[in-house]
């Protein structure tokens, strides 16, 4: 495998007297996509949470290409190429989905490519012909699509991404696995925070199980759904 583009070393995250995170460990490889799961309250959104910088653990260490970045801002992190999909939608509803893009394509590209630079982006996540389409006609699919393209405009190397399927029909969730591959293919590394085995399973990729704050098992996705243990976790009952 090759050698880890992000990873975290026992990180522990208290809030209160909640141990969010509970000396967790993990790398995800470069060129990957490394799908993490768990049931409710596992410390996924507190894991994705001091990955981007805007929580800093109480102990551990992040590192992002080999540099630590545990203490780095959230920005800082995007400069250095590490790029976020919230699950809320991050488009403006009464821009056009080309218009949007403009925003996050202003930062380094001249004024006269954007628009061409635009277009090609929508094409990448399957908008082409919505180009001037009101973001709050598109459909919730759509909309969903358009925020992955606002997060891949600048070309990070590693993007992150929440939930990406929630909400989704069937239909969006296969085209949703499907455009996370082509990513992939692409040289992007994707992190995909998610609570729903089956959008996983579509991914068919190396599945990091948290629980209680800490790694419980990992492997490929096969692995992960015929494991007795994570099987009774997600049962609640370990
Ligand atoms: N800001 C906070 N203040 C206090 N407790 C928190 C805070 N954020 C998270 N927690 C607690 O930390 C634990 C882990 O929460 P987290 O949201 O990271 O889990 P999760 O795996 O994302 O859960 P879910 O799938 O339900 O979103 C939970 O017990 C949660 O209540």
């Amino acid at each position: 495998m090759s050698a880890p583009i992000l990873e975290v070393r026992d990180v522990h995250k208290v809030y209160g007297g909640v141990r969010a995170l509970n000396g967790l460990s993990l790398s995800v490889a470069a060129g990957e996509i490394h799908c993490v799961v768990g049931p409710n309250g596992a410390g996924k959104s507190t894991f994705f949470k001091t990955l981007i910088g805007v929580e800093r653990p109480t102990t551990g260490q992040v590192f992002y290409k080999g540099q630590e970045v545990t203490k780095l801002p959230a920005f800082r992190r995007a400069r250095l190429g590490l790029s976020v999909k919230f699950q809320n939608i991050s488009a403006f509803g009464e821009l056009t989905a080309l218009q949007n893009l403009f925003v996050p394509l202003r930062r380094n590209h001249r004024k006269a490519d954007i628009p061409a630079r635009a277009s090609a982006v929508l094409a990448r996540v399957g908008l082409a012909g919505v180009e001037d389409t009101p973001v709050r006609q598109l459909s919730h699919g759509q909309q969903q699509w358009l925020s992955i393209g606002l997060s891949i405009a600048a070309e990070p190397d590693l993007l992150l991404l929440d939930e990406p399927a929630a909400g989704l029909s069937s239909e969006e969730t296969a085209r949703t696995a499907e455009l996370i591959r082509e990513l992939n293919r692409s040289g992007m590394t994707v992190v995909v925070i998610e609570h729903d085995m089956g959008f996983i399973r579509s991914l068919r990729a190396r599945t990091s199980v948290l629980h209680y704050g800490r790694l419980f098992a990992q492997g490929g996705f096969d692995e992960i759904a015929t494991n007795e243990d994570v099987r009774r976790i997600y049962l609640g009952a370990a």
